[in-house]
């Protein structure tokens, strides 16, 4: 199995909902994005998947996270945008449009801070 990972990012503002601190406050981030797939086999030129179609893929979805706030997005209006969730919400979005017989996304990590990062995966 080949593992590949690209890695991008997005600037939004959140709160965090029933929640006792600063975070329940408007505040914002630029988060940093990876996403790892697993590709079973490589194409004729070698690629388990072109890095240009991960991150345009990627991006295409973050596109719809980029500089909102994400409290009142579909996604977030019963759920709190923590960094959980967002990556959880990457993860099932991105399966949709990347996952083929021959390419799974296996897991998002969702960097809040340089030294702050939550995952989401297969299992
Ligand atoms: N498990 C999680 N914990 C927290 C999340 C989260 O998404 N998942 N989010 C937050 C807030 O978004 C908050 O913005 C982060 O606050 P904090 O960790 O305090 O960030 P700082 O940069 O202020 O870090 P310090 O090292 O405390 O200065 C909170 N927790
Ligand atoms: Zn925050």
């Amino acid at each position: 199995m080949y593992r590949l990972t690209i890695q991008t990012q997005f600037a939004a503002a959140h709160n965090l909902v029933n929640y006792q601190g600063d975070c329940e406050n408007l505040h914002g981030h630029n988060w940093k994005v990876e996403v790892r797939v697993a590709a079973r086999e490589l194409d004729k030129s070698g690629l388990g998947i072109d890095f240009k179609v991960l991150k345009r893929q990627t991006n295409a979805v973050l596109d719809g996270l980029d500089h909102k706030y994400l409290n009142k997005l579909e996604p977030f209006l019963d759920l709190s945008p923590s960094s959980e969730n967002i990556a959880r919400y990457l993860f099932e979005q991105l399966g949709e449009v990347l996952n083929t017989d021959n390419v799974t996304v296996e897991q998002v990590n969702v960097w809040e801070s340089d030294n702050a990062c939550a995952s989401y995966s297969l299992d």
